[in-house]
């Protein structure tokens, strides 16, 4: 499991330990890298402002005012696993007791296995497009703080009015990159994708650094310097910048362009240098691609997600200068707090339509005046205004729950 998931369930057990007791809801999303997995644990206790408004008693709402139906107070936990490391996934399940959610017969705690297998075997299948869409308006609509610039170093968050939201784009960076232009709620279409995308990344940054981790590869990348593998325009017009084409000297002219001439082997280049030329090779063009997307359509706004993004500066600047450069000034990128588990959370949000549960959910968009988006972290929990969480943060929420 990642260390941050590690993280995550820690705290569950440690500091939340009451809202660990009672998992009733969980989707995977099993990717060609990565499982996320989404998980709903309800809490015995309430926050001190649903105790002002004198609304919850023992966790449960019973202000809707319908009688079929109690909210119940709790919080979604967000936990990835490596898709080769599945074995260490399926123990996380089993030992959260996540497999036991819905059942109605008891079943035998020693044959783990037929457990996990019974239940697994009951898993519904929804498709990803509509779950990464689902799942992004879900954040954006619900979730205070969730979406936010970033350029030259500068963090801005930015609040989106729901009647101000549709059409944008949303680039999911995961192994494969997807396009999707989002109408609505559900009304979305796949206009392009492209194969160079996370897995590329890791991929042949595995080959050319032997990184054993992508956590190490990222971390490289962060110390090199991809001038000196990267051909740029400076250095095909003898230092000058190609101001009639709108060119500087420090463009990139030709990506590891230079290990053409130089005649090195790869042993002589540093580490952290190919990773950084690698990443922002990747970034790039992913950020060039979207823009044309986002040209294409008149599309504004721009957002990515996928855990290609993992919330790392330089991948998120690279791309923002890119939309910035080409669409000059007038497309945004845009990036998502828990960007890599859109899929996830709309399988999740795919409770409601399927039937195979009875239950609906009413989250916090409707309550925003008494229910605030909180994070765990490691300083415990926080109000949103204070968490600087990447892929590890609880959403506090409630679920409307029939009787
Ligand atoms: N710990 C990690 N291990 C492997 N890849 C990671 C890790 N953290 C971030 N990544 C990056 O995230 C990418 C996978 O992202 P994500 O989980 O969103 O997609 P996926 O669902 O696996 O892929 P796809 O949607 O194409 O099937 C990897 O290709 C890699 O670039
Ligand atoms: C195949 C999926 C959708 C699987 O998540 C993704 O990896 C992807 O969008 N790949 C890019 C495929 C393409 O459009 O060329």
């Amino acid at each position: 499991m990642e260390g941050d998931g590690i993280k995550v369930a820690k705290l569950g057990e440690k500091e939340y330990k009451e809202c660990e007791d009672q998992v009733s809801h969980l989707a995977l999303d099993i990717g060609g890298s990565l499982i996320k997995i989404v998980y709903f644990s309800s809490s015995s206790s309430c926050s001190s402002d649903d105790q002002k408004h004198g609304i919850l008693k023992d966790g449960i709402d019973t202000s809707s005012g319908n009688l079929n139906y109690k909210f119940v107070t709790g919080r979604l936990h967000f936990v990835k696993f490596e898709t080769s490391k599945i074995s260490e996934c399926i123990k996380f399940i089993s030992s959260k007791s996540l497999h036991h959610y819905g059942d109605q017969d008891d079943e035998d705690p020693a044959s783990d296995k037929s457990i996990i297998k019974v239940n697994f075997s009951r898993l519904d299948k929804v498709d990803e497009m509509s779950c990464l869409v689902a799942g992004a308006n879900f954040l954006l609509k619900a979730v205070q703080r969730e979406a936010f610039t970033y350029m030259n170093g500068q963090k801005e968050y930015v609040q989106i009015a729901h009647e101000d939201l549709y059409p944008y784009l949303l680039v999911n960076v995961g192994s494969g990159v997807s396009m999707i232009k989002v109408d609505g709620d559900n009304e979305f279409e796949r206009v392009s994708g492209t194969s160079v995308g996370g897995g590329t990344f890791w991929g042949l940054g595995k080959l050319l650094t032997k990184c054993k981790s992508f956590d190490e590869l990222l971390e490289l990348s962060h110390q090199g310097n991809n001038r000196v593998i990267d051909m740029l325009v400076g250095d095909i017009y003898g230092g000058t910048d190609y101001s009639k084409i709108g060119l500087t000297s420090t463009t990139i002219a030709s990506s590891f362009g230079k290990a053409v001439s130089e005649n090195k082997e790869l042993e002589e280049y540093r580490a952290e240098d190919v990773a950084r030329s690698l990443l922002r090779m990747i970034s790039n063009n992913i950020g060039q691609i979207a823009y044309l997307n986002a040209l294409r359509f008149g599309l504004k706004r721009i957002f990515f997600g996928g855990f290609f993004i993992r919330g790392h500066e330089y991948t998120m600047d690279t791309i923002s200068v890119g939309v910035h450069f080409w669409s000059k000034g007038e497309a945004k990128a845009l990036f998502l707090r828990h960007e890599g588990f859109l899929g996830a959370l709309g399988a999740f949000r795919n409770y409601e339509k399927n039937g195979f549960t009875d239950v609906t959910h009413e989250f916090m968009e409707q309550h925003s005046s008494k229910a605030k988006s909180s994070f765990c972290t490691g300083d415990g929990l926080q109000s949103s205004t204070h968490a600087d969480v990447k892929d590890n943060g609880c959403i506090e929420c409630r679920v409307q729950v029939r009787n």
